[in-house]
């Protein structure tokens, strides 16, 4: 490690431990005892160390998974069911008992909390998006500590995080914490599953992005969990590349991970925090088509800080209404940004490739604007 590594870590853990608002994420395999049953001894000593932090003024969200831990020993099953149906029956018996455990162990500290299910879908259409933080905030500020689970039981198979760590990244978006904690089973990243004999553990990653293709991250080990390695770094990077710093360790060094000790994986932080719009276009939405544009308006659009104005559009992919997320392609088909349209589909296909002046003049001055506007417009 560099020197200016060093001091760099020792600059993010104390804006870890400084943290105003927390998104910590808690998974299935360490609120499990051995068979996959949830754990109270471990869910209360969780509880314990979250609560020291909330008493001290931090505003947490937990992001717990545990649902279908809970659920499938009262439902008579011997393990983890594995079909979606019954999986989705099990989460929807069990997150009453788990929120009753979390309600009866933060109680103890005179915490309130309060329940948010979210679907993805939730967090790909603007306005739940909206709904979404609007709720989470007005929690926090009430001084409530939210309590997060993927709505399991109404969660598509099509569209579903299935892992909570992509959710935790998003839920810490939408909330603009300024840490994320991911809490597991294995005390730190490493080089490779830690079960073999050459994996190295890693202290600090000052680039997430640039690890991504160092690191063997592997699917979970343990049949408790679901994402594994791969998903934890993806959230890592979500939230790194949102402006936050992030802390990856075992669920029993919650404590010293939120007091900003040196203790499992950090990662740094890449750039300074944008806009919850911008993030939100990034990251959750999801495009159902978009524009195909020419290499003059690939320039513009990457050289920063551009609008995509129609006369350097080709063609209209697919259909969407004006305000809908769409991706901008180049000619070769690759994605080169993802914005807000602000026409519908038809309305865009006759404004292909005129300018200002063309569009006023032919089509009225409604059509004179960009087809994404550069405020609603983030470079992938
Ligand atoms: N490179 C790696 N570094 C650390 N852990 C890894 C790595 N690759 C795979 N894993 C495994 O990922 C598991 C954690 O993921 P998972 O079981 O989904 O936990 P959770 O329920 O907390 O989401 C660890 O138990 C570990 O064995
Ligand atoms: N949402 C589901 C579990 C999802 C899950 O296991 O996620 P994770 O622990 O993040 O791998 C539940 O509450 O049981």
């Amino acid at each position: 490690m560099t020197e200016r590594e060093g001091s760099d870590e020792a600059e993010i853990r104390s804006r870890v431990a400084q943290a105003r608002t927390m998104v910590v994420k808690v998974g299935s395999s360490s609120l499990t005892d051995l068979h996959g049953h949830l754990d109270l001894g471990r869910l209360r000593s969780l509880v314990g160390a979250l609560a020291s932090a909330a008493v001290n003024g931090a505003r947490l969200v937990l992001v717990t998974s545990g649902a279908i831990a809970a659920g499938f020993g009262t439902l008579g099953f011997d393990e983890r069911p594995g079909d979606v149906a019954t999986q989705q029956a099990t989460a929807s018996v069990g997150q009453g008992l788990l929120m009753a455990q979390y309600e009866t162990a933060f109680a103890r500290y005179d915490l309130r909390v309060g329940q948010i299910l979210i679907t993805a879908r939730d967090t790909t259409h603007a306005v739940q998006y909206r709904n979404a933080r609007r709720t989470l905030c007005r929690l926090l500020d009430l001084g409530v500590i939210p309590i997060v689970n993927e709505n399991d039981a109404l969660a598509s198979n099509e569209i579903r995080f299935g892992d909570n760590d992509h959710l935790s990244a998003l839920i810490a978006n939408i909330v603009s914490a300024d840490a994320l904690v991911l809490l597991t089973d294995v005390d730190a990243l490493y080089t490779e599953p830690p079960s073999r004999p050459g994996a190295h553990r890693i202290s600090f990653v000052p680039d997430v992005a640039a690890i991504m293709d160092q690191v063997d991250a592997q699917g979970s080990v343990s049949g408790l969990g679901t994402g594994g390695m791969s998903t934890k770094l993806e959230a890592a990077r979500i939230a790194a590349a949102s402006g936050m710093p992030v802390v990856l360790t075992r669920a029993d060094l919650a404590g010293p991970a939120l007091a900003g000790d040196r203790v499992g994986t950090l990662f740094a932080p890449i750039r300074p925090r944008g806009s919850s719009h911008r993030l939100w276009i990034k990251f959750a939405s999801r495009p159902r088509g978009g524009y195909l544009v020419d290499q003059g308006a690939v320039k513009a659009l990457r050289g920063g800080r551009a609008s995509l104005l129609a006369a350097g559009a080709r063609s209209v992919q697919g259909e969407f209404s004006a305000g809908d997320p769409v991706w901008i392609h180049d000619e070769s088909g690759h994605q080169v940004a993802k914005g807000l349209s602000g026409y519908d589909s038809e309305e865009a296909q006759d404004m292909l490739g005129l300018n200002t002046k063309e569009l006023r003049r032919r089509l009225g001055a409604h059509y004179a604007h960009p087809l994404v506007h550069r405020d609603s417009l983030v470079l992938v």
